[in-house]
């Protein structure tokens, strides 16, 4: 068969964006498929809007508790209007980034379109502005990513509400905003919406936060609540209806939540509907396309990578099985996945950062054989100083090996990347610019100098030469 690219990617998101941009800066003909916003999820409606926000919130809440420093301390007069604004002026500085036009520089073929499996080794791209075409490689990769999931509630249908995907639309403040769901993106919402003034009420199924430590996650619950976020826990959306302009949701306990505005933040679904998987012998499941630790299908030369793949939904995830992918299709090496060193930040204030395992992970792996070990920033003179005192670091060892880092305080992301290195053993600068770091993060940066300092072992004549013989090898 005669290909008309040596690698095929679909989704421009973080995932999408890396495995193609790496593999046709070695030199490969790539194309990059693409129906929507170039940038993806954590462009365009997760992380980068959303860490607006936060940011907006941040300044709002300063203002207010600035008497503690002995600036008289003021209520903020909100402007929503221009908080909208910003948030769109920080999608619109980091869009270059990830434009059709600098991956086009970098090579890669960009295609706008819907794509769906033709065959095993083929894709037809219904295109944007009309018509199709048709692609063919001897390696594919799915990078398609996931959508917010709204589980069956008695009488949503006639209600009018929110995700992330149209919130950043609001252009004013919502009186009283109902948060669904208590993980990240409704815990960050939350605390963002309260701070510039809605009053916020969250209802969720077990504790917020359920992925990370309890105590360092309590810690964060109780000045969510010192702040007049009411959290409601154990509370599952039962039904809900609208009563002239008040939305009324009922959980299964029966109780009834009052607001003006709805957020539903429960978690995800994949976007596999058109892929036509089946054309291809692709294996899915609810949670995803199944595949190996390569990331490989049922099908060997095709790849699943990101949010569309069961496993955790990060950015830093995504861009890392994107560079897996450049190794295992440019390079030809076998590349597992190895998570033992996945940090993750929910960016609350305390900021609550994990890499590795939690306390409780680590207990329910090895048992008695773990110690633990806590300093609170009480006793830390920067912290005093700056009258942020809550939170602690806490980590857990195996014998002499750290395995698990918990840091929940001011600045808790930022403080990680020691944790990574430790956790994963690697302190040279290749290691480092190896290494998983959280999104977006000012430590990325420090990941991005040392890549910088050895860029050249990877993107150089030799590497290009290699990838070059691969890829004619399988046309
Ligand atoms: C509100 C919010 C806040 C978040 N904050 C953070 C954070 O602070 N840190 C963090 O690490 N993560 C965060 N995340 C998670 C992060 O955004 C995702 O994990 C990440 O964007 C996934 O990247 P991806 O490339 O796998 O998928 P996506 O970004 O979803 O990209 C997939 C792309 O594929 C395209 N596509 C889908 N189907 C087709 C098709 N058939 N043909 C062509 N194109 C197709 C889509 O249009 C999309 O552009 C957040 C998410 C949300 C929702
Ligand atoms: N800072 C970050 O890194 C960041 C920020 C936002 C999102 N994300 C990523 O985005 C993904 C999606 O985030 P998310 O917060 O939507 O999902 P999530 O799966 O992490 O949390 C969903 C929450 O909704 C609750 N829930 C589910 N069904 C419910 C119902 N019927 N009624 C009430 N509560 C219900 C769950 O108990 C859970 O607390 C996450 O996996 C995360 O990795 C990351």
């Amino acid at each position: 068969m005669t290909y008309t690219h040596d690698i095929i990617v679909l989704g421009a998101g973080s995932a999408g964006l890396t495995a193609a941009g790496g593999c046709a800066m070695l030199g490969l003909n790539a194309a990059l498929v693409e129906r929507g916003e170039m940038g993806g999820d954590c462009l365009n409606t997760g992380c980068v809007p959303s860490k607006a926000i936060i940011a907006a919130a941040h300044r709002a809440h300063d203002m207010r508790t600035a008497d503690k420093y002995g600036i008289k301390g003021t209520k903020p007069t909100v402007n929503f209007q221009s908080v909208h604004d910003h948030i769109h002026a920080a999608i619109a500085t980091i869009a270059p980034e990830d434009s059709q036009e600098r991956f086009e520089e970098m090579g890669v073929d960009v295609i706008r379109g819907n794509a769906s499996f033709a065959g095993p080794k083929s894709i037809t791209v219904a295109l944007n502005d009309g018509g199709t075409c048709e692609i063919s490689a001897p390696r594919i990769v799915i990078a398609t990513g996931s959508r917010p999931f709204v589980p069956p509630i008695q009488g949503i249908e006639n209600v009018p509400f929110m995700t992330n995907e149209d919130i950043w639309n609001l252009t004013e403040l919502p009186e009283h905003l109902i948060v669904l769901g208590g993980g990240p993106i409704g815990m960050e919402m939350a605390q963002s919406f309260k701070r510039l003034g809605s009053d916020v009420t969250v209802a969720t199924v077990g504790r917020p936060f359920p992925k990370d430590d309890d105590e360092a996650a309590e810690i964060v619950i109780e000045r969510l609540r010192s702040e007049g976020i009411v959290i409601n826990k154990n509370a599952r959306a039962q039904s809900v209806r609208m009563e002239d302009k008040t939305i009324i949701l009922t959980t299964d306990s029966g109780e009834e939540i009052t607001g003006s505005h709805l957020l539903i933040a429960t978690g995800r679904e994949v976007n596999f509907d058109g892929l036509n998987l089946e054309k291809a012998g692709v294996k899915y499941g609810k949670a995803g396309i199944e595949v190996d630790a390569r990331r490989r299908t049922n099908q060997k030369h095709i790849y699943a990578i990101g949010d569309c793949r069961p496993g955790p939904h990060f950015t830093h995830a995504s861009g890392y099985e994107g560079s897996n992918i450049v190794l295992e299709v440019a390079f030809g090496l076998p590349t597992k996945v190895n998570y033992k060193a996945l940090p993750w930040v929910t960016y609350v204030d305390p900021e609550l950062a994990q890499v590795g395992l939690t306390e409780k992970a680590a207990r329910e792996k090895y048992g008695d054989k773990i110690t633990v070990w806590r300093e609170d920033f009480s006793h830390n003179d920067r912290a005093i100083t700056e009258l942020e005192t809550t939170g602690f670091v806490k980590i857990v060892k195996k014998g002499g090996k750290v395995i698990g880092a918990t840091i929940v305080g001011a600045h808790a992301g930022d403080m990680l990347l020691p944790w990574s290195m430790a956790i994963a053993g690697k302190s040279n600068t290749f290691g480092m610019a190896s290494l998983i770091v959280p999104y977006p993060n000012r430590a990325e940066h420090s990941k991005a100098a040392a890549f910088a300092s050895d860029e050249a072992k990877v993107f150089n004549k030799w590497t290009k030469g290699w990838a070059a013989f691969l890829a004619k090898l399988r046309r």
